[in-house]
């Protein structure tokens, strides 16, 4: 049994699928107004891992990622990039995809555009209006917050408390708390025609329009970062229900990626981009900074912990590297993880105690190797690869075979080199020029190569 901490209910609860085997689950894409930081794919990456784990357990899984192509933060970057909106948001939409691709995220089942779904919004709001829970105003159309008893449920807030939210449209507004679900056309902003006007849909409509039409009336999980519970995902909920659907059963919320213990965001310019980071860093390194920590804890983004995270990563490649080499081919993946391993992703999705059942592993499989016990180094790696390939981090899968290349090609003209230094070691040894003997070890540690003699001669790893 899956069990999933429910913002909803703000506790952990068992995950039952409204359809036995089969798992739908909505998760809100981003606003592609300019190019991702590292904390935008967070989400992505957490979620990429609980649907690996939902197939593991045998569930069909239905995962729709919408992309927010029209919305305020777009058409401001208009006016400031003096460059069409859609031009600004194709641009960035392949941008975010590129970064996906390259962190090993499996292709989402649907990835729906908010601008193709203009009709199904008008639909909502006709029906909204009529039951009396929207109202049109100058062009705008308004959902009435006073007709919906259970808004601000999921949040844990009272309507008597909150205030207007900033930068709403509000002309012809009943309460100041209502929300806009379409806002009237202005001078230069793209519009489309409603019964109500020409205008553009307002972001909440969007993602309940796009989630009633590609999962339904009902679906099991919906997703995103904490920040969007209020207003967002209440929005949504709000406009769901009114309008007669049951919507999503768990709410799921990832953490934030932080810098100086803030939220990592363009608009307060503690940003890192995720195309930097990825020239930087191999991306397989990046997606185990990202995706292995728990999904509802923050990440404090340091040069550090990215250096702790590549030498973490690194013990466990090198443990693959010795296995394959020591093998003489190919080790396929274990059919099931080790217990340990499971019993952690089932408890809401605990990658980090599973990370440690990795590790663990990795250690018993470097002992294997140690003494000479092949069958056992080789009986761990297939578990390694097991766990690894459902966090999506198997340096053996082919996704992640180019990477490897790209490091070996240095590799050979390395490793020449490196004999070359060792040569050197050895004949001053030899000569008992201990000293320079020494130096010479010392240089390349300093240059992050660690070199153990072994009974085959000197071997050289990165350290
Ligand atoms: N630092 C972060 N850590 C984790 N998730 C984030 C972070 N910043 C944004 N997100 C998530 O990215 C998704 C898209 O958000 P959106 O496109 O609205 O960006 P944003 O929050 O406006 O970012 P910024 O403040 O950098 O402009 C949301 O699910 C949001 O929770
Ligand atoms: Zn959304």
């Amino acid at each position: 049994m899956i069990r999933l901490y429910d913002t909803g209910v703000r506790r952990i609860r068992d995950f039952v699928p409204l359809v036995p085997g089969r798992v739908s689950i909505y998760l809100c894409g981003l606003t592609v107004q300019a190019p991702p930081h590292i904390g935008h794919v967070r989400g992505a990456m957490n979620f990429d891992v609980m649907r690996r784990w939902f197939q593991y357990r045998g569930h069909e899984v239905t995962f729709v990622r919408n992309v927010t192509d029209i919305d305020d933060k777009i058409i401001a970057k208009q006016t400031e990039l003096d460059r069409p909106w859609w031009a600004i948001g194709y641009a960035n939409e392949r941008g975010v995809n590129a970064g996906y691709e390259a962190l090993g995220c499996l292709p989402v089942t649907y990835e729906p555009r908010a601008t193709g779904h203009v009709p199904e919004m008008i639909e909502m709001m006709s029906a909204l209006i009529e039951k009396g829970h929207a109202y049109a105003a100058h062009g705008n159309v308004y959902f009435d917050v006073r007709s919906y008893p259970d808004y601000l449920a999921l949040s844990n807030q009272e309507l008597a408390n909150l205030r207007q939210p900033e930068g709403e449209a509000e002309a012809g507004k009943r309460d100041p708390r209502d929300f806009a679900l379409w806002k009237a056309v202005k001078p230069g902003e793209p519009s489309w025609e409603t019964p109500w006007g020409r205008g553009r849909p307002g972001w909440h409509l969007e993602c309940s329009a796009m989630a009633h039409k590609y999962l339904g009336r009902s679906f099991d999980i919906h997703g995103g970062g904490i920040d969007l519970i209020f207003p967002h995902h209440e929005n949504e909920i709000a406009q769901s229900k009114a309008y007669g659907d049951d919507f999503a059963s768990y709410w799921v919320h990832n953490a934030w990626v932080t810098m100086s213990g803030e939220k990592m965001s363009k608009s307060l310019g503690n940003s890192v981009l995720l195309t930097e980071m990825i020239r930087r860093w191999r991306p397989i390194v990046l997606r185990y900074y990202l995706a292995t920590p728990h999904y509802r804890s923050t990440i404090e983004y340091s040069e550090e912990s990215m250096l702790e995270a590549e030498a973490a990563f690194t013990r466990i490649e090198n443990f693959v590297r010795r296995v394959v080499e020591q093998a003489g081919g190919a080790v396929e993946p274990a059919a099931e993880v080790p217990a340990a391993f499971a019993e952690a992703m089932d408890d809401d999705l605990g990658v980090p105690q599973a990370l440690a059942v990795v590790h663990a592993t990795v250690r018993q499989g470097n002992t294997a190797l140690s003494t000479d016990d092949k069958d056992g180094a080789v009986a761990r790696l297939a578990e390694v690869r097991a766990m690894l390939g459902l966090l999506g981090l198997d340096p053996l899968h082919e996704h992640w075979a180019g990477e490897s290349e790209r490091g070996s090609d240095l590799r050979g003209a390395v490793d020449a080199l490196v004999r070359v230094v060792l040569e050197m070691r050895q004949a001053a040894r030899a000569r008992k020029d201990y000293a320079t003997a020494d130096a010479v070890r010392d240089q390349l540690l300093r240059s992050g190569l660690v070199v153990e003699d072994t009974p085959d001669g000197p071997r050289w790893t990165l350290g």
